[in-house]
């Protein structure tokens, strides 16, 4: 029987005091002494820059002016909200059984640590959302062959290709990576690895290939987790955790269903307040879609949502909209989530019961939500009518468009710090800024904190198999890369804008 209380352990990256190792856990510290440690994680999160960078970069509209569509943050408070509620339901469900499976006691740990995943899950994106991730990615694809040290030099074979490896990480930025940077090197939250663990949603290097579709651990390897710059990192938390490299720690799972249910609705009821959408117009699309993902099934009218299909919950809905007259759109949302939050949270917290010995090893090569169940299908119906009906309209993509812009022409300003030589850099930052006139200029401009981080991964230059370290030359390449993907990144939307404005002499 798997028991989860032998992973919770209070360690974190740095401690004040020396602690006998065995004494993190929690069937030696104590559920207090846990409890204790996770209100110290929360206080550090919820005070952190990088949340309250939250709220103004995109969910799904960039440079949004009205405050009642999503934010990234107020997003997450939502996905914080529904993870608490799968938290609680699994509670229930377990009932007795939570004592078997180690759980007894740590029912507000585990909603601790949830919530606060749910809280933080998407630090680590860019300003622009997902466009971002690729603009960043693209103009790196670009440039990096033009930088000296990733194309030219002696290199012996493991150097040469350690170093490919590191262009590939360069090339494929990702917020879930950068989250882990965040917390671990720029903010230096010194969080639990209990709690960092939560949100370690993709377990791969970005040093390492995508694997191929099917292959062992394919999905939770979809995406690059982490960077080659925290791999110390993360190999301290698989090892305070007990996690296998590869594998997920078990509430990450949650913090993913959440996020899944929260967005779908989400998303559709920005794209009505913005009046992409009518609700009668939104009503007739999803009725069609669930219809269609459910028609192998011959169950698209089966009554499987508290006592009602999913076209008669639809059509209530509906009906709730057309009699209320002041808050007509809000009406129809409600009755919506009413309709549908209970059914796919139960859906979750069952699905993680079911698959307990998957989910505690961490090795579930799937999303909980994603099955063959109406549950799955109502989520996918969701996410489909919003890529098809708003994500994609001219408005929107117009807006991505800008945002493009804005990343690339921000790195393109920045572009003369990276083809600097390694002594020309350190020049900048040894304060000697003679024949630098534009590069001194901007480098001032990149936070300190950042410069900071840039310092203290270059003093760790990676050993290779063969006992001979990485070309110093290509490793400061790769801090200064990284440097500027942690400026960039760390931006919000408006902050990005105003620099670019700012450095292209536009006015506002
Ligand atoms: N504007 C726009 N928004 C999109 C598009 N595709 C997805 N979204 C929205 C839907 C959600 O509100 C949000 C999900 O963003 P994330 O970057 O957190 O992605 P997700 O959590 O699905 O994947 P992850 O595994 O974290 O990379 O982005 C798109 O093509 N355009
Ligand atoms: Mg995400």
């Amino acid at each position: 029987m798997p028991d989860l209380s032998s992973r919770f352990s209070i360690q974190r990256p740095y401690h004040s005091r020396e602690q006998a190792p065995d004494s993190y856990l929690v069937g030696r510290c104590g559920v207090r002494v846990l409890e204790k440690q996770l209100e110290s994680d929360r206080g550090r999160i919820i005070n952190s820059a990088a949340v309250r960078r939250l709220q103004q970069k995109t969910q799904v509209f960039p440079l949004e002016h009205n405050a009642a569509v999503r934010s990234r943050l107020t997003h997450s408070l939502e996905v914080q909200q529904t993870g608490r509620f799968i938290v609680r339901t699994i509670f229930e469900q377990l009932g007795d059984r939570a004592t078997a499976y180690g759980l007894d006691g740590l029912e507000r740990a585990t909603e601790t640590l949830v919530e606060m995943a749910c809280l933080m899950h998407d630090i680590g994106n860019p300003p622009f959302g997902h466009f971002g991730e690729e603009a960043i990615s693209h103009w790196f694809e670009r440039v990096l062959p033009e930088l000296s040290p990733f194309s030219n030099g002696h290199l012996n074979p493991q150097q040469t290709a350690l170093r490919g490896e590191l262009l590939r990480e360069l090339s494929s930025f990702e917020g879930n990576a950068q989250a882990i940077r965040l917390i671990s090197q720029l903010q230096k939250l010194n969080l639990t690895y209990l709690q960092t663990a939560c949100i370690f949603k993709y377990t791969r290097c970005a040093t390492e290939a995508k694997p191929a579709k099917g292959s062992p651990l394919a999905y939770l390897k979809k995406k690059p987790g982490y960077y080659f710059s925290e791999r110390k990192f993360v190999a301290g938390m698989q090892e305070a955790l007990d996690m296998v490299p590869g594998h997920r720690f078990p509430l990450t799972y949650l913090m993913e269903a959440a996020d899944d249910i929260a967005y779908c609705m989400a998303d559709l009821e920005d794209g009505v307040d913005k009046e992409i959408l009518t609700c009668n117009h939104l009503a007739a699309l999803l009725k069609a879609q669930y219809r269609e993902l459910r028609a192998p099934f011959g169950d698209a009218d089966a009554p499987g949502f508290r006592g009602k299909s999913f076209a008669d919950l639809i059509d209530s809905a509906l009906g709730r909209w057309q009699r209320e007259s002041i808050n007509k759109e809000h009406e129809f949302f409600v009755s919506l989530r009413v309709g549908l939050i209970h059914p796919l949270v139960e859906h979750a917290a069952s699905r993680f019961v079911d698959n307990i010995d998957a989910v505690f090893e961490g090795n579930l090569n799937r999303a909980l939500l994603e099955d063959d169940s109406p549950c799955h299908a109502v989520v996918e119906t969701l996410k489909r009518v919003a890529i098809r009906h708003v994500f994609s309209v001219a408005e929107v993509e117009t807006l991505e468009l800008q945002g493009y812009r804005i990343i690339s022409g921000l790195l393109e300003h920045y572009k003369p710090l990276l083809m600097l030589t390694m002594e020309q850099f350190e020049r900048l930052y040894q304060g000697d800024k003679r024949g630098l006139l534009i590069e001194s200029r901007l480098f001032h401009r990149l936070p300190p904190k950042h410069v900071k981080a840039y310092l203290s991964l270059l003093g760790s230059v990676p050993w290779l198999v063969d006992g001979e370290k990485l070309s110093l030359e290509v490793w400061e390449r790769y801090c200064r890369c990284r440097l500027l993907q942690d400026m960039i990144s760390g931006m919000t939307d408006q902050f990005a804008l105003d620099e670019y404005k700012a450095l292209s002499v536009i006015g506002s």
